[in-house]
């Protein structure tokens, strides 16, 4: 693994007690982040402060080591099936390369995650193309790119996608089946069961009249079902249920029309842990249940095994990931007592979107003070502002100080906003002691020149 015009920074050997050992847990803190001299940590080799210093606060560290380890985990698990990486949890062009080379699919919802794989030649035909209401672009571009897999997830979808495509070769698709299965970490993140906005329902006979409709159609080619449940699921055993009821509908399908479709798609939404403690279930657990259901359900229905197609995308980025803050005003109000950083709900809407809670470390600066329950909040307009409710800091917590935020690579920046035109922040990938930005932070020019001015 090597890191073009990546920037060399102090080199901090791996020290006798790994930094999970002696904080937060396993896996809340990338697998090789150690304890660096004078109360740092690093990652990818590097000291955070040093990163924090370099290229301004806040500051996404990304560890590519880390990424790259959890696609191959993935891989592993299940090594007959396809794994395809959920892009949503955060793209960029090396993002492409890390997984193309790593022998991932993408999955992508929108013609811009498209053209931004297609700008590095990633292989269309790993790219999996969803979306509860694609636009006449999205489908555009997916054809022209000539995309693996178009997952159809609404009715009307079939005749529109089959009306545009030409030549004589037709488009793979899948249909995405709502199985009516509740799982997923918030309510907000739960797809899966009936009354979602997302597939087409099990219940109510429409995935199965889909079928029907595609099967009619013959610029379109249909290979198998898809089905997605929600995200932060932290247990095999809703993918399991998925697994039986999506066998039986297969086998339903070959006794009304005669196919057998030769895949099954399971969507993504496996759990990682942002506190000590959290349930997270190795990819391994994942594979091993889901294989053992596919096999039983497969034999009890007599359908010969269907190709597994999984769709990670926090699994893989999420832990890799850790935001940097740096404390802007400490203060106390009504019993509590706040640290204010120069971040917020426009780097990480996930507190305020679902409740979220994080770790949070001082780093850079050891004392002897004591720890106190600390809110960090960010510097938004908002009550709502919250990155992290309650956490343990020391008592001596002061403007300056830099704070890190484990567990952030995945659903920060791909949702990052405008909001205050303090700017997104900047992405810099770490490895073997340098790193180099991905992302360039967002200016005030970027927000100017959008503005025309009428
Ligand atoms: C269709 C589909 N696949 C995969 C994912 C990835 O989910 P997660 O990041 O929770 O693995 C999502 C998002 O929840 C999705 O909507
Ligand atoms: N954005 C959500 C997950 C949604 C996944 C996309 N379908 C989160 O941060 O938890």
């Amino acid at each position: 693994m090597t890191m073009n015009r990546g920037v060399r920074m102090t080199v901090v050997p791996t020290l006798p007690t790994s930094l999970p050992e002696q904080l937060a847990g396993p896996s809340v803190w990338p697998a090789g982040a150690v304890l660096a001299p004078g109360g740092d940590v690093a990652v990818g080799g590097v000291p955070l402060l040093e990163l924090a210093e370099r290229y301004g606060t806040p500051v996404y560290v990304l560890d590519e080591a880390e990424v790259r380890a959890r696609a191959r985990a993935w891989r592993r698990a299940l090594p007959d099936a396809d794994v395809v990486y959920a892009a949503k949890a955060f793209l960029s062009r090396a993002v492409v390369d890390w997984m193309e080379q790593e022998g991932l699919g993408l999955d992508v919802c929108s013609a811009g995650e498209l053209e931004l794989a297609a700008s590095r030649g990633f292989p269309a035909e790993r790219i999996v193309l969803h979306g509860n209401a694609k636009s006449p672009q999205d489908l555009r571009t997916a054809l022209r790119l000539g995309v693996g897999r178009i997952v159809i997830d609404s009715e009307g979808e079939i005749a529109r996608l089959a009306a545009q495509v030409q030549g004589p070769e037709p488009q793979q698709v899948m249909v995405r089946v709502l199985p009516g299965i509740e799982a997923g970490g918030h309510r907000k993140i739960r797809t899966g069961g009936e009354g979602q906005k997302f597939g087409l329902s099990l219940a109510n006979g429409d995935a199965e009249e889909a079928v029907a409709r595609v099967l009619g159609q013959p610029g379109l080619e249909l290979v198998g079902l898809h089905c997605h449940l929600g995200s932060q699921i932290a247990s095999p055993e809703p993918y399991a249920r998925a697994v039986r009821r999506l066998v039986a509908l297969l086998a339903r399908l070959r006794d009304r029309h005669g196919i057998t479709l030769p895949e099954l798609d399971l969507g993504g939404g496996f759990a990682v842990a942002y506190l000590p403690g959290d349930p997270a279930p190795a990819p391994a657990a994942y594979g091993r249940r889901i294989q053992d259901e596919l096999i039983r359900s497969c034999a009890e229905s007599d359908y010969p095994a269907p190709r597994l197609t999984v769709e990670p995308g926090r699994s893989i980025m999420a832990p890799a990931g850790v935001a940097l803050y740096r404390v802007l005003a400490v203060k106390r109000s009504g019993g509590r007592v706040f640290a204010a950083v120069d971040g917020g709900m426009s780097d990480n809407p996930r507190p305020a979107l679902y409740g979220a809670r994080y770790t949070v470390r001082r780093v850079g600066r050891v004392s002897a003070a004591p720890m106190r329950a600390t809110t960090v909040v960010g510097r938004h307009c908002e009550a709502g502002d919250v990155l992290a409710e309650s956490v343990e800091l020391p008592e001596d917590l002061r403007p300056g100080d830099v704070l890190a935020v484990p567990g952030a690579g995945a659903y920060h920046v791909s949702m990052a906003s405008g909001y205050n035109m303090t700017g997104r922040p900047p992405v810099v990938a770490v490895a073997e002691g340098r790193s180099r930005v991905l992302l360039r932070r967002e200016t005030f020019e970027d927000h100017r020149s959008r503005d025309i001015g009428l």
